[in-house]
């Protein structure tokens, strides 16, 4: 461990590489039994770099793991129903065993309309509604995947949410919304916070784990944080940025996770994984 200021740093890197190994092997276990690899169907809109340097990522990952990837880049100009009818098709298709919409789509297009066109069991990047309800009330749903990540690094350190209380900054339906349900499924005792808190800063002064899910590059600085405090930095603004002035909170903080190297690999690392699950379960 890599010893930062006063905290200990958090590697995302170390905890992804750990999920992938045993992705890899479960990905040649499938493809020794059905003589396939699994496959996940990428659909990108438009040309975001951004979103275009992620969906690289995760094909670049799926190749390395054994996992088939197949891409389907569609213009900007796609609407609602084009896109809600591509994805129905995929949800249809035997070949293809989970599906990635990357998010954000062209402000056009009803985003939710396209999430829940996505079968419930190749939703492997757990973003529609029956995957969210499934999290809440501890069902078998895929779990939205950089939450799911974030609680991986909390248990590769040892950091037990039980009875914590736990600070999410954020409400996004991907990020902020789930993350609170997964805290509050390990008892933490949780605070949503978002852009109408009101003295947000004290707020986060009580939080024994902070996680930080705003998409604003540095917005919460080290005095807001409690000494000892963990923080986990869910941000990816331009320039590798997170949303945690890093070198501020990691003098107060006890464990913190690093821009990049920490949230954004474990992001990936569950997405493969569920899409190997959600291979095997398609095939039970
Ligand atoms: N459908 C989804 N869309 C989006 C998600 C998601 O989980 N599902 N998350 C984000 C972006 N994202 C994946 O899509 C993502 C962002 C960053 C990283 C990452 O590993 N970043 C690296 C640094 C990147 C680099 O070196 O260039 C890091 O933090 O170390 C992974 C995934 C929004 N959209």
């Amino acid at each position: 461990m890599t010893d930062t200021g006063n905290a200990v740093l958090m590697s995302g890197t170390d905890v992804a590489r750990a999920i992938t190994d045993r992705t890899a092997q479960r990905a040649a276990q499938f493809a020794e039994k059905t003589g396939r690899k699994p496959c996940l169907a990428t659909v990108l809109v438009g040309d975001d770099p951004a979103s275009e340097t992620y969906v690289r990522m995760k094909r670049n990952r799926c190749a390395k793991v054994g996992i088939e990837s197949k891409h389907v880049p569609l213009p900007a100009s796609t609407t609602t129903a084009q896109l809600v009818e591509l994805i129905t098709d995929l949800s249809n298709d035997p070949a293809v065993n989970g599906i990635l919409l990357q998010h954000p789509v062209p402000a056009h297009i009803d985003e939710r309309a396209a999430f829940e066109a996505i079968a419930p069991g190749k939703d492997v990047d757990g973003v529609t509604m029956h995957s969210f309800a499934d999290m809440a009330f501890g069902g078998k749903g895929f779990a939205s995947c950089t939450p799911a990540g974030i609680m991986r690094i909390l248990d590769a350190y040892d950091v037990d949410p039980r009875g914590k209380h736990a600070v999410v900054i954020g409400r996004s339906p991907i990020l902020g919304k789930p993350m609170g349900m997964l805290l509050l499924a390990r008892d933490a005792t949780v605070t949503y916070c978002h852009s109408k808190t009101q003295d947000l800063p004290s707020i986060v002064r009580t939080a024994d784990i902070v996680v930080a899910a705003v998409g604003r590059p540095e917005f919460v600085r080290g005095e807001w944080i409690k000494p000892g405090a963990v923080v986990l930095d869910a941000g990816y603004n331009e320039g590798n940025v997170g949303d945690v002035a890093f070198d501020e909170a990691a003098v107060r903080a006890g464990l913190i996770t690093p821009v990049p190297g920490g949230v954004g690999p474990t992001t990936i690392a569950v997405l493969l994984e569920q899409t190997v699950d959600a291979a095997f379960e398609q095939r039970a």
